[in-house]
């Protein structure tokens, strides 16, 4: 059984015992959403990360929610993405095709991922480009406070080192407070090249989910969600703090076995 429960103002932390359980969970919840999201505004804009999120999310592909969900209303995104061919080991874009979106039948149109053909730099500003687009026909709506898209959902990993989509530790680009896309030429994880929401896109985003599994998680998440003080003001997990919108932590046994009152003993 999972154990749910808000904690402080971090959100909604989902502690599972098992991984098929929390992919139960987690296909649940993307359902519900595209199901809400489309009955109050005909769409569902969501974006995908890399890493494990993708295999997590591989009951949306199984009955019911093959059949369930409305798949014709989904518009797919991407909070970050490694600047490499859509066909290289290390897309993101690639992960999420050959695991969800070939699987299901997603409008291939409605499935927006980068340009491969051009410079991180030139590639962040396509991105953002074809998002503003977007957002002025109102597939992606727009935050009432600031002028940034408004996802329906925006779905993160997280690394051992706090790292949410391609924002780490220190660096610069989390101070990018401008640009909705950026991009970086020097990513502590191979590949260097990657392009990435901003935090200011992330925190204007309807609902948010970190999906983080495994021991090696552990510290990172208890800087991430507990109170540790000044400690951990930059770690990127802790940055994320939707201004109106829902966080959720889907997490296992392992990775949340360091937060304060830990539901689980190991
Ligand atoms: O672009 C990347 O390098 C990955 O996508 C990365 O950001 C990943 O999302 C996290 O490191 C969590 O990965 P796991 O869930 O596989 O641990």
């Amino acid at each position: 059984m999972a154990l749910s429960g808000d904690h402080n103002d971090r959100g909604e932390l989902r502690t599972h015992e098992s991984l098929d359980e929390l992919k139960t969970d987690l296909a649940d919840y993307i359902a519900d959403l595209s199901e809400m999201s489309v009955k109050e505004r005909g769409v569902f804009a969501v974006a995908l990360s890399g890493g494990s999120l993708i295999g997590l999310m591989g009951k949306l592909c199984e009955a019911p929610y093959n059949k369930t969900v409305d798949w014709a209303k989904w518009y797919i995104f991407w909070a970050d993405e490694r600047v490499v061919g859509k066909s290289h080991a290390d897309s993101n874009y690639k992960l999420g095709k050959d695991g969800l979106l070939s699987k299901v039948p997603i409008v291939p149109s409605h499935v927006h991922s980068i340009n491969d053909l051009v410079s991180a730099e030139q590639a962040a500003d396509d991105y953002e480009f074809v998002i503003r687009q977007l957002v002025r026909t109102r597939v992606i709506s727009v935050s009432e406070i600031s002028d940034c898209p408004k996802f329906d959902l925006i779905l993160l990993g997280m690394g051992p080192d706090g790292h949410v989509a391609s924002l780490f530790p220190n660096h610069s680009v989390l101070g990018e407070n401008d640009e909705w896309v950026t991009f970086i030429t020097d990513s502590p994880k191979p590949p260097p090249e990657r392009i990435t929401f901003t935090l200011p896109v992330i925190n204007s985003a309807s609902h948010v989910a970190v999906v983080a599994t495994g021991v090696s998680k552990a510290e990172a998440l208890h800087l991430a969600i507990d109170d540790v003080g000044p400690d951990s003001p930059s770690l990127p997990a802790r940055m994320v703090q939707p201004t109106n919108g829902k966080l959720v932590w889907f997490l296992d046994k392992a990775a949340s076995s360091k937060l304060d009152g830990a539901q689980f003993s190991n």
